[in-house]
């Protein structure tokens, strides 16, 4: 940027400066996967999280599990390991007995460095979309075939739901470093730079939409409904959780925090926001509130686009005809991903919650996932919200903004 530019206050979307990799997009590149020794009883604990679930000991072995300083974490990687370490062990306490004998206090040697760890980040004491998708990554082989670090209940079906929502935060790469692109060429009045950047756009929503029907493949609903589910459930809006939950050592009260979803991905904020897409008052309540447990730098990015330019508003005036129906075609490629989500949602909460009601009525059910499976959260999100309507209203005012033919 030029010395004019800043005094006219003008400010182009710089990726870096927003820890948004050319590479990896909201993906932290290269996470690491394993902490100093120090914290060798955390990671012992993190690492064999489903064998000591299903044993009924990973109670026992965090009430004995030592007080440990956070002091020798050493930078934002080894932060976001131990913060991705602890909220697994977190939710792994919670929910390992079901929904009928939750714990309600997470003890002082858990609550107390997962909670100053937090702080530090900027992230709530809780698994976030962050740490299960975006940090929870790493190579299996030199042909760069992806694998997960920590899991919970849910054998392939929680590693293919990890990896799934990966690919789809790494298929949305394209359409992020458009928007810094396309950022700037308003500004510049580049029509053809803008032109580029809605045509990737655009592309970068389809490749997510392929990446989002692997889902099928690789996650069975009803260990998606029956197991999965449970564990990414939050102390917000659950009535499980009316009074929230003690986090020992730390505050006097208990707490609420939403459960993780990838509504709490950046992805498609980020694109919502550049396209200037306005969602009703509920949703965007409900969205703007899935910010605070994205990490404080993205969060920034989404804040930074919506005080950008209107690329909207450009093509509205700059009565571009070209531009018009690429901008048309970006906002038709993110309904169709919308609608796709929302089959997805259908297939795996809906279809699957009225199939464990049958279940849950018969004497001898042929499945023990569903006859067992949790109903606190019937027909919620993850979240906390209250899923089809909102899902609906989003994708009805992703389709308002098309603009009328020039
Ligand atoms: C089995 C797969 C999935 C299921 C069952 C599912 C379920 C849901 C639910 C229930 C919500 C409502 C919010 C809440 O959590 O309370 C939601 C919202 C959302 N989900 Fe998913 N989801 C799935 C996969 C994904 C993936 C892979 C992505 C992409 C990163 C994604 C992105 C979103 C977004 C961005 C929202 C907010 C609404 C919107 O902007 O359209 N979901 N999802």
């Amino acid at each position: 940027m030029n010395r004019e530019e800043k005094a006219r206050g003008i400010n182009y979307i710089n990726l870096e400066e927003f820890h948004v990799s050319k590479e990896w997009g909201f993906v932290l590149p290269d996470p690491l996967s394993d902490l100093p020794k120090f914290y060798q009883p955390w990671m012992d604990i993190a690492n064999n999280l489903t064998h000591l679930i299903e044993h009924h000991q990973l109670r026992c072995e965090v009430n004995n599990m030592q007080l440990l300083s956070t002091g020798f974490l050493i930078g934002h990687k080894q932060l976001r390991l131990a913060h991705m370490a602890l909220s697994f062990i977190t939710m792994g306490y919670v929910w390992q007995e079901g929904e009928y004998n939750i714990a309600k206090v997470l003890p002082k040697s858990l609550a107390v460095p997962f909670c100053e760890i937090s702080k530090i980040i900027g992230l709530p004491p809780i698994l976030v979309h962050a740490d299960c998708v975006l940090t929870n990554w790493k190579k299996k082989d030199p042909k760069k075939n992806l694998d997960i670090i920590f899991t919970l209940p849910g054998g392939d079906s929680m590693k293919g739901f990890f990896l799934v929502t990966l690919e789809v935060e790494l298929a949305a790469v394209q359409g992020i470093k458009a928007i810094s692109i396309a950022t700037e060429a308003i500004l510049n009045r580049d029509d053809d730079s803008i032109k580029t950047a809605l045509q990737d756009m655009a592309e970068s929503m389809r490749k997510m939409n392929n990446s989002l029907k692997k889902m099928d493949e690789h996650v069975d609903p009803v260990t998606f409904y029956g197991i999965i589910r449970l564990f990414f459930s939050g102390w917000m809006d659950n009535p499980a959780f009316p009074e929230g939950l003690l986090y020992e050592g730390v505050w006097d009260k208990p707490r609420h925090f939403s459960g993780g979803s990838a509504a709490q991905s950046s992805t498609l904020q980020s694109f919502d926001e550049f396209l200037g897409i306005c969602h009703n008052k509920e949703s965007a309540e409900f969205l703007h509130r899935m910010r605070d447990y994205m990490p404080p730098s993205h969060k920034a990015f989404i804040q930074t686009i919506t005080a950008g330019p209107s690329v909207r508003e450009y093509i509205v005036f700059s009565r571009n005809p070209v531009l018009c129906e690429l901008y048309n075609d970006c906002i038709a490629a993110l309904v169709v991903l919308r609608n796709y989500h929302i089959t997805v949602v259908t297939r795996y909460i809906i279809i699957t919650s009225a199939k464990a009601k049958v279940e849950k009525a018969k004497q001898n059910s042929s499945s023990q996932i569903l006859q067992n499976a949790p109903s606190a959260l019937e027909r919620r999100g993850t979240g906390g919200s209250g899923i089809m309507c909102l899902l609906k209203d989003v994708r009805d005012a992703t389709k308002k903004v098309m603009i009328e033919k020039i």
